[in-house]
């Protein structure tokens, strides 16, 4: 197990950001955001649809460095970075997880939790691969499943080796594009308890962005979203 500690993994200050429209006039996606997300915390972002969630979100995880303000990573100013460091930053030390699973479909269980170690910065051994995945498999119950395709399995168990897959990299964030959307109210439960378990057990910065309250209501903070404006909306210390 990793040493626990609350501290803070990314700070954004002032984080505007805007897209232009096909008529020419720009649109503010995110307006004014500031936000402190430590490490072991989880976060929810809600808000209507529309409102910026998914555009903060893909500037938070390095998708979009298209904003202006201060994003700082671990004490890295990420405006300093190349494009090429910032790619290594991302495929490194963020793991993410979206509502359709987003597996490969023509590869197996396995090959698709071992594609993020094929591309890691650090190289693993072919025995070292086969170790993690097993390890992995196991920490989302699924060891029986290694050597089925995705279309066999259910929407929980698919999302489960999404989980995985966004694991295999030891990352020190988790980002979830509506992580329950597709499944139904039970399962969506497991799936939640099971990335609350991953946030406590290795010390990860979980951050979600989801319609569903109850779903929200799991998380330490919740960030409410309207007009690219954001707000916290709770805060369990
Ligand atoms: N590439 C783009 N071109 C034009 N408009 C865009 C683009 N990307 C986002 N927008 C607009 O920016 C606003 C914010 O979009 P965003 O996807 O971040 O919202 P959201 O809260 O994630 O919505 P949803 O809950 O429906 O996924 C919306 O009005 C959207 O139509």
């Amino acid at each position: 197990m990793k040493e626990i500690f609350k501290n803070t993994l990314i700070q954004i200050h002032h984080l505007k950001a805007s897209v232009k429209l096909n008529n020419g006039d720009m649109l503010t996606t995110v307006n004014d955001a500031n936000m402190e997300l430590q490490r072991c915390r989880s976060y929810a972002i809600v808000g209507k649809s529309g409102s910026g969630k998914t555009s903060l979100i893909s500037i938070i995880g390095l998708l979009n460095r298209d904003y202006e303000g201060d994003y700082i990573y671990d004490g890295i100013s990420i405006s300093k970075l190349k494009d090429r460091e910032l790619s290594m930053l991302r495929a490194n030390n963020i793991g993410f997880v979206f509502q359709n699973y987003s597996l490969i479909k023509y590869l197996r269980v396995w090959e698709n939790i071992e594609l993020p170690l094929l591309y890691a910065k650090k190289a693993f051994s072919k025995k070292q691969r086969q170790e993690i995945i097993l390890e992995l498999l196991k920490s989302v119950g699924l060891e029986s499943k290694e050597n089925d395709y995705p279309v066999n399995l259910s929407g929980g168990e698919q999302q489960r080796v999404a989980i995985a897959r966004a694991l295999a990299v030891s990352p020190e964030a988790i980002l979830c594009d509506e992580p329950t959307g597709a499944l139904d109210t039970k399962t969506g439960k497991q799936i939640m308890e099971l990335l609350h378990n991953i946030v406590q057990e290795k010390g990860i910065m979980l951050l979600l962005v989801t319609h569903d309250p109850d779903i929200a209501e799991t998380c330490d903070t919740i960030f409410e979203m309207d007009g690219g404006r954001i707000a916290c909306a709770k805060n369990d210390t």
